[in-house]
């Protein structure tokens, strides 16, 4: 028999990931943290201990309302002169902190369960969303190589992931994310448009009052 998750080999805390491939080369795996949820929210809380939260100005001069912080070696930092990916944090000059490997190895994992085997993400972008905070509809496109995906992690309150298609415009899906879950997409739904709507009032054990999102690219 062949059992699509034996591959991870960790056992059970990966018998209960459920898949649902929700588009071409999109994938949902719900429950995708499994028993990493104690490594990751610690690497999480490590990370953001050394580079804090801030919110960017959009190139328009806007400030975000999402709050961000980056690992790896790359992160990905807007302000009046544009979307790029840099190698040092902007607010202090120093290099962005390591990507723990337990972060780096889940994405890995995340990305081969749903079909993109040998992914090796040098930037993860962590979100973090108060009540009220939303992500309005963007393609993912300031990475140097779209034949890798994204793979993106939610911690904590649940959120609705709005996904488009790879036009601004056209019908928009909303789907549910709750803690634990992961959302891979590449191939031809990489630069599908997407986008978080305001998220609701919450508490969560693991994160409190807001939601986590990390996001895995191959920026460079
Ligand atoms: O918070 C999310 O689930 C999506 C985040 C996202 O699309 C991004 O950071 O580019
Ligand atoms: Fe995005």
């Amino acid at each position: 028999m062949t059992d699509l998750f034996s591959a991870l080999g960790d056992g059970a805390g990966s018998m209960n990931i459920r898949r649902e491939d929700f588009a071409p080369g999109a994938v949902l795996l719900r429950g995708g943290l499994a028993d990493q949820q104690e490594a990751v929210l610690a690497a999480v809380r490590a990370v953001t201990a050394q580079t804090a939260f801030r919110r960017m100005q959009t190139p328009g001069g806007q400030s975000m309302s999402v709050a961000t912080s980056s690992c790896g070696a790359l992160g990905w930092v807007t302000d009046r002169k544009g979307y790029r990916y840099v190698a040092a944090d902007p607010q202090t000059g120093i290099p962005w902190p390591v990507m723990p490997g337990v972060l780096h190895g889940f994405a890995r994992a995340m990305a081969e369960m749903a079909g993109y085997p040998g992914f090796d993400p040098d930037s993860c972008l962590i979100n973090r969303y108060a009540a009220g905070v939303k992500m309005g509809l963007h393609q993912d496109r300031d990475e140097a190589d779209f034949t890798q995906p994204i793979v993106s992690l939610s911690l904590g309150i649940p959120a609705v992931f709005l996904w488009g298609g790879l036009a601004r415009t056209g019908p928009v899906r909303r789907i549910t994310l709750s803690h634990g879950d992961v959302v891979v997409w590449g191939g031809p739904s990489r630069l599908v448009f997407h986008g978080i709507a305001p998220l609701k009032p919450g508490t969560h054990p693991a994160t409190g009052e807001v939601r986590i999102n990390l996001t895995f690219r191959r920026a460079g």
